[in-house]
């Protein structure tokens, strides 16, 4: 039968032919067809997407620079396009730089730098003159003035899309009052359907950016936001890769392109927190993983009959006597010494009783000899379980090596496990052991190896003895007797082997992954931190509650990052609809794409009932007067695309989001739980304070007496904190107590002012008194304690009036009467 694909070798020339239609396509061209990945799908999208491009370089090389931030946006409406300027105060560029930088896509300064950036890729500013220029013809103006010159340069010019290069069509100096900077003037057609998401980067932005300052004027509004501190964030520093993380195809080439020759070398030199000892570690998980481990068994006790001095003196011959003794008991005194030993430990125990015998003796104990001694020592010690002539032995069910497991996977497994069972499994698990020392007497074998053999006597034990032995009772046996299991000391391969062995870089890479290393240093990063994310959500709303985290630095990739949240709630935030989610990666809002985001899906998978908010149906964006925002800060920001709206679905993030986020949403539950007790008490008040009166009406009326002191009874009964001021007239003025009674269950601190209008005297030491035009602000900060009371005496003229300010207690758990 002819095939079709036979038939088509036979037509010659067909491949020659469509290799005729292939060429390369240049960066340009290809991003010039897809806009919408770099954010330009649209008229109005394309707009916000030209000013964030703008404004985010504008403030990373401000701040770089160590420069205060001043950076102007404009848009104008010109006939049926839009032309958008954007200066800044930042250092300028070169006359070198310039041209490449507006006109050729993938040139930057940053995408090689471990440290956080606004900017990543070096596409963005090019890929507004591309925009521009593909939809108005017009070339981008750019004038730029570095510190220090005594001009400016100005270029008029457009991507080449062929070859990717700035094509220049203006270039001259001029002059611009500004003393450094650049003002980039591109035309192009646009639309304001996008005004809200353009004025929420602004605002958003000077939010997270409260340094710089910003101002925007567009056809229809204009504001300004002022600096709100002469701060700058705290420089950043580059930093190398962690090695958490990092892939394979990186390791790789980081492997090619070192300098060193060790293993422990290079990972001390090329990333960041290893030193010696963590290189150790990684090599020692690398080894594991390469090498395998080696069974360490138990050395004989006491009671057995094994004879492990015996076992080397029939193997030791014409050594002389004395000679042979203490080396054969050299050798057991040490094998006794240790809890478990394996077959590299007990060939360095045989050459440390080598040595030792010949300083003492004068006697060679050559190679040969030690191996003969090492050999019957460890058969001795495996109770014959190995083979002289290639094929295992039978097991014998009350061989040590049988026991030794069998105490092991009994330590392992649930009590419910059968004794009988458990001893039918690690028979059949040291049958396992028994084969493989024909192969390799030192039994050293991988976790997945280890993983084989404990699934096949588990699953042997299921068929025979007809009992479950589950997954989890599978893991624990090979989680305890790797424990026991020994890294071997071999040295690991040298980089240049490595580098050309994909398996074994591979076994470096899950070593590095599974060795405990201290978080990246976080001077590559510039969190907003905990403070000023709360003081920049109440500076944009008008809250009842603010809270916020910032998480310690954790790594993807090989980069760290840090994770920071916000919660805003209440007051006058909008109370219909769902939660406000507000986006930010390396201090720029993220305005697009809001649903593709990790960020939002972690706000919905969140359980926010258990936080105090309302989420119909259990998941979701939680409804209610709330504002949720999360800042992600790295060396590498995971994006979905070039356009940078996204966050990407990074595990390692997710979790960092959503402790932050949880640790804000903690305290916004014990604010929301304490405002509803206080709720309900305010209720129980109200209630009192109408029926307390009328009580005390008739009780006055029944009795005769005067009405009882309602506030008093009102205090104790609501457990209320009761501030009382007495005064009585004596000879000198009027005596005054203020009386503090703490009928609540917690011990309370207050701060008490009592203004005076004349001055006070007879003060005591823990009162102070200031005079302000003609008022006596008398201060005393009492700690009182459950079910306690504090007084505090002082003397008035006779005129003098009061009125006391009470802080510490909440409105709602306090009475003053006065
Ligand atoms: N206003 C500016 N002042 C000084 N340097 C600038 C300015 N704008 C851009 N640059 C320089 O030009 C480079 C390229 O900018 P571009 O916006 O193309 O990429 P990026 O900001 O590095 O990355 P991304 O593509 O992620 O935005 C920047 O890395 C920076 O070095």
């Amino acid at each position: 039968m002819t095939s079709f694909q036979s038939t088509l070798g036979e037509e010659s020339g067909i491949a020659e032919e469509l290799a005729e239609n292939q060429q390369s396509i240049s960066i340009a061209e290809f991003f010039e067809k897809n806009k919408h990945m770099l954010g330009f799908d649209s008229g109005a999208r394309g707009l916000v997407t030209a000013v964030k491009e703008a404004v985010d370089n504008a403030l990373d090389a401000a701040e770089e620079s160590g420069i205060l931030p001043d950076i102007y946006v404009e848009i104008q409406e010109e006939g049926d396009y839009y032309r958008l300027i954007v200066e800044d105060n930042g250092p300028g560029l070169t006359k070198d730089s310039l041209p490449k930088v507006f006109g050729k896509l993938l040139y930057g300064s940053r995408f090689h730098v471990r440290e956080q950036n606004r900017g990543q890729q070096g596409i963005g500013i090019s890929a507004a003159v591309l925009y521009s220029q593909l939809t108005s013809g017009k070339p981008a103006k750019i004038t730029s003035r570095t510190q220090g010159s005594s001009e400016a340069q100005y270029f008029e010019l457009i991507v080449d899309t062929d070859t990717n290069e700035p094509e220049i069509s203006v270039e001259e100096t001029t002059s611009w009052d500004r003393p450094h900077g650049t003002r980039i003037e591109l035309e192009m057609e646009a639309n304001m359907r996008a005004r809200q998401q353009l004025h929420d980067y602004i605002k958003h932005t000077a939010v997270v950016n409260p340094h710089a300052r910003l101002e925007l004027r567009e056809p229809q509004e204009h504001f300004k936001f002022e600096r709100a501190t002469d701060q700058l964030p705290e420089e950043t520093e580059e930093i190398r890769p962690h090695p958490h993380g990092v892939e394979l195809g990186t390791v790789l080439k980081m492997l090619e392109a070192t300098d060193s020759h060790s293993v422990s070398g290079f990972l001390q030199e090329e990333f960041t927190r290893v030193g010696t000892k963590t290189a150790n570690s990684v090599i020692d998980a690398f080894r594991d993983r390469h090498y395998g481990r080696e069974m360490r068994w138990r050395p004989p006790a006491s009671h057995e009959s094994i004879d492990i001095e015996a076992a080397a003196t029939d193997a030791t011959a014409n050594k002389g006597a004395d000679a042979t003794d203490a080396f054969a008991k050299t050798i057991a005194d040490a094998v006794a010494d240790h809890d478990r030993i394996a077959h590299h430990e007990l060939r360095e125990i045989v050459a440390d009783a080598a040595d030792a015998v010949e300083t003492e003796h004068g006697t060679t104990f050559g190679e040969t000899v030690q191996e003969n001694a090492l050999e019957a020592v460890w058969l001795a010690l495996l109770d014959g379980a190995a083979v002289d002539d290639g094929a295992a032995i039978d097991i014998d069910p009350e061989s040590r090596l049988v026991t030794d497991l069998y105490e092991l996977a009994d330590e392992a497994t649930s009590t419910r496990k059968d004794d009988a069972v458990v001893r039918a499994f690690a028979e059949r698990l040291a049958g396992t052991f028994a084969d493989a020392a024909a192969e390799d007497v030192r039994q050293r074998l991988t976790r997945g190896t280890l993983e084989e053999r404990v699934d096949r006597a588990a699953e042997l034990t299921e068929e025979y003895d007809d009992v479950a032995f589950g997954d989890t009772a599978r893991e624990n046996v090979v989680e305890a007797i790797w424990d026991v299991m020994g890294t071997v000391p071999d040295e690991p391969p040298l980089v240049r082997e490595l580098s050309d062995d994909r398996d074994a870089a591979s076994d470096l890479v899950d070593g590095m992954r599974a060795t405990d290393i201290m978080a990246p240093p976080t001077r590559c990063l510039s969190p907003i931190s905990a403070d000023l994310v709360e003081a920049g959500l109440e500076k944009e709303f008008d809250a009842d509650f603010y809270a916020s985290a910032t998480r310690d630095a954790e790594v993807h990739g090989g980069d760290p990052f840090v994770v920071e949240a916000g919660i805003a709630h209440g007051g006058e935030l909008d109370a219909e609809g769902s939660a406000d989610v507000l986006r930010f990666a390396n201090r720029v809002p993220l305005v697009y794409q809001r649903g593709a985001c990790a960020t939002t899906d972690v706000v919905k998978s969140i359980g926010w009932r258990n936080y105090g908010l309302d989420q119909p149906g259990g998941s979701g964006l939680p409804k209610g007067p709330t504002v949720i925002m999360v800042h992600v800060a790295s060396t590498n920001v995971p994006f979905t695309s070039e356009s940078k709206d996204a966050v990407a679905n990074v595990p390692e993030i997710e979790d960092e989001i959503e402790l932050a986020i949880r640790e804000a949403a903690r305290e916004l539950k014990s604010y929301l739980n304490k405002r509803r007790s206080m709720q309900q008490r305010r209720k129980k008040q109200n209630v009192l304070g109408t029926i307390l009166p009328e009580m005390a009406q008739k009780v006055a009326e029944v009795t005769g007496r005067d009405e009882p002191d309602i506030g008093d009874a009102l205090a104790r009964i609501m457990n209320n904190v009761l501030v009382e001021r007495r005064v009585e007239q004596n000879g000198d003025g009027q005596a005054v107590s203020v009386t503090v009674e703490n009928n609540a269950e917690t011990n309370e601190s207050l701060e008490i002012t009592d203004i005076v209008s004349a001055e006070p005297t007879a003060l005591p030491d823990d009162a102070t008194v200031v005079e302000m035009d003609g008022e006596w602000f008398l201060k005393w900060e009492p700690e009182v304690g459950s079910d306690d009371e504090a007084t505090l005496e002082y003397v008035v003229p006779d005129d003098a009036s009061f009125e006391l300010d009470v802080k510490g207690v909440e409105t709602e758990k306090l009475t003053i009467q006065q």
